[in-house]
C-alpha cells in the first residue's frame, strides 16, 4: 500500500525530484508549491506518514505555517527543508515541534533515510485503559461502553481529531467477550481510494495488476473481534454501497473472489465529521448511517473534560520519560497551569505531542509552560551559533537514541557516522550513552 507524504516546496526541481523518487520507492508524495496548496491538502487528507515543508515560500514563511498546523498535525513527523546556514532556524523549529530537519542542498537518499526512521514512530496503537477518563462525561462513556460491550450491534463513535474515539472502540473491545480476538482499525482517509475496497475485503491472487498474491482484508483479519473503520465519513459512495451489503448480509466476497465469508468481526465506525449533517446534504448514504449508528456515542472533546488533563498529561509524560530514558521528569506547578489553561484544538493528541517533545527537548528535568507551549513564549535567549548548533545535534541524537530505544549501534546508521563518533559526540554534548 502506497503511504502519503505531503511535500510543500516551491521549487519545482527539488519538488519534482522529490515526487519522482518517492513515487519509485513505493510512497504517494502529494506535492503542494504553496503554502494555501499545502495547507489545503492537508486539511483535505488522507493523513500523510511525514510532512516535508520548504522555509521559504511565495505566500509565506513554512515555519509560521508548521506552528499554525502543529497542534491538528498530531503526531505526524514533520521535517523542515531550510536553506543552507539556517541552523538557528532548525534549532527554533525543532523546539517549535519540526521532527527534524535537513539543510539544502541535501541528497535524496537522506530524506529516504529519514523516512524509514519515521516510520516506526507511527502513532503508538490507542490504550484500551481509562487512564484520564476521570471526567463526568467520560464516566459516562464509560458506563455506555460496558453496557454496550457483549453485543453485536454496530457503534458510531463521533468526536473531533485527537479526542479519543479509537481510544474509546479499543475500550468497547477490551471490555466484552471478544478481547482475546483481533483488533482491526483501518483509517478509510489514509488508504488511497483504489486500494480501500481491497483493505476492507481482501483479494484474490490475479484480482487486479500487481495482486501477486491472495490477501485477507481487514474484515476478515478481525475474525470475531472488532473492526473499527476510521474517518468513516471518508468512505466514496461506491464502498459506502458495499459496506451496507456487508453489514446488511453479514458476507462478503474477496476483490476477485467468488466465495462468500462470513462477517464475524463487531464494525465500530468513527468520525469527526457530522456524519448525519452530511446525509442531509446527500454526501453520505441515510441508510448506511441508520446500520452504523444503530448506537452513536460522542467522546467529548478536551477542553470539555477539564479534570483529565493532568491525569493525562502525569500518565503521557511518565511514558515519554520512559522513552526518552529520562525518568527524572516532572511537571513545574507552572507547567500544570499552562495545560490546564490550553484549549486544545488536537485534543489528546496534540498533548501527547507536547509532551513527547518537550521531553526529548527539555533543558532541565522540571518541564516548564516554555517546553510544553514554545510557540507562546518570547524567542529564547540569544545563543552562539556553536551552541545553536550543539543544542539542535544534542535533540536530534535524544530523539534518535529514544526511537532506537537507545541502541547505539542503530542510531550511529540511521545517523549516518561511526559508533565511536556517536559515542563522543553524545558524551561531548552531556548526554550519557549506553553500552548496547
Ligand atoms: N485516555 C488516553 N490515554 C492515553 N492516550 C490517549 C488517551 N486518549 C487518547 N490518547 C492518545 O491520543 C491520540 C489520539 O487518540 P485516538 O486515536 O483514539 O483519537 P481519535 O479521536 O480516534 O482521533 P482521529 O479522529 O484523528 O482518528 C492517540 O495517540 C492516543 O493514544
Amino acid at each position: 500500500m502506497s503511504v502519503p507524504v505531503v511535500i510543500i516546496e516551491d521549487d519545482e526541481v527539488l519538488g519534482g525530484a522529490l515526487v519522482q523518487r518517492l513515487r519509485l520507492e513505493g510512497f504517494a508524495p502529494r506535492w503542494a508549491r504553496t503554502l494555501a496548496e499545502g495547507e489545503a491538502l492537508l486539511a483535505r487528507g488522507p493523513r500523510p506518514l511525514c510532512v516535508l515543508c520548504d522555509m521559504r515560500l511565495p505566500d509565506g514563511s513554512g515555519e509560521a505555517l508548521l506552528l499554525r498546523l502543529m497542534p491538528s498535525l498530531g503526531a505526524t513527523p514533520v521535517i523542515a527543508m531550510t536553506a543552507y546556514g539556517g541552523v538557528e532556524q532548525a534549532v527554533r523549529l525543532v523546539r517549535a515541534g519540526a521532527d527534524d530537519y535537513l539543510t539544502k542542498p541535501f541528497e535524496i537518499e537522506a530524506v529516504l533515510a529519514r523516512l524509514s526512521a519515521l516510520s516506526p514512530l507511527a502513532e503508538p496503537p490507542a490504550p484500551a485503559g481509562t487512564v484520564g477518563w476521570q471526567s463526568p462525561p467520560m464516566r459516562a462513556l464509560e458506563n455506555d461502553l460496558t453496557r454496550l460491550a457483549p453485543a453485536l450491534a454496530p457503534v458510531l463513535l463521533l468526536g473531533e481529531s485527537g479526542a479519543g474515539k479509537e481510544v474509546a472502540a479499543r475500550r468497547l473491545h477490551a471490555m466484552g467477550p471478544r478481547a482475546e480476538a483481533p483488533f482491526v482499525a483501518l483509517n478509510c482517509a489514509a488508504i488511497p481510494r483504489d486500494l480501500l475496497e481491497s483493505e476492507v475485503f481482501g483479494h484474490e491472487r490475479g484480482a487486479f495488476t500487481g495482486a501477486a498474491e491472495r490477501r485477507l482484508g481487514a474484515a476478515e483479519r478481525a475474525g470475531a473481534g472488532t473492526l473499527l473503520l476510521d474517518e468513516v465519513a471518508e468512505l466514496e459512495p461506491a464502498l459506502q454501497a458495499k459496506l451496507l451489503r456487508l453489514l446488511e448480509d453479514r458476507r462478503f466476497l474477496r476483490v476477485g473472489g467468488a466465495k462468500e465469508i462470513p462477517l464475524e468481526a463487531r464494525v465500530v465506525a468513527a468520525t469527526n465529521a457530522d456524519l448525519a449533517a452530511r446525509v442531509a446534504e446527500a454526501r453520505f448514504r441515510g441508510d448506511l448511517y441508520y446500520r452504523l449508528a444503530v448506537v452513536e456515542l460522542h467522546v467529548p472533546p478536551l477542553r470539555e473534560r477539564a479534570e483529565d488533563i493532568l491525569p493525562l498529561a502525569r500518565a503521557l509524560l511518565a511514558e515519554s520519560a520512559r522513552q526518552a530514558g529520562r525518568v527524572d521528569l516532572s511537571l513545574t506547578p507552572e507547567a500544570e497551569a499552562a495545560l490546564e489553561a490550553h484549549p486544545w484544538p488536537g485534543n489528546v493528541r496534540e498533548l501527547r505531542n507536547r509532551i513527547e517533545r518537550a521531553a526529548l527537548l527539555a533543558p532541565a528535568a522540571a518541564l516548564t509552560p516554555a517546553d510544553l507551549f514554545p510557540g507562546a513564549v518570547a524567542a529564547p535567549a540569544p545563543q552562539t551559533l556553536a551552541e545553536a548548533r550543539d543544542a539542535a545535534e544534542r535533540a536530534h541524537i535524544q530523539r534518535i537514541l529514544a526511537r532506537c530505544g537507545g541502541r547505539m549501534a542503530d542510531a550511529a546508521r540511521l545517523l549516518g557516522i561511526s559508533r565511536t563518533t556517536l559515542w563522543e559526540r553524545a558524551k561531548r554534548l552531556g548526554l550519557s550513552p549506553q553500552e548496547d
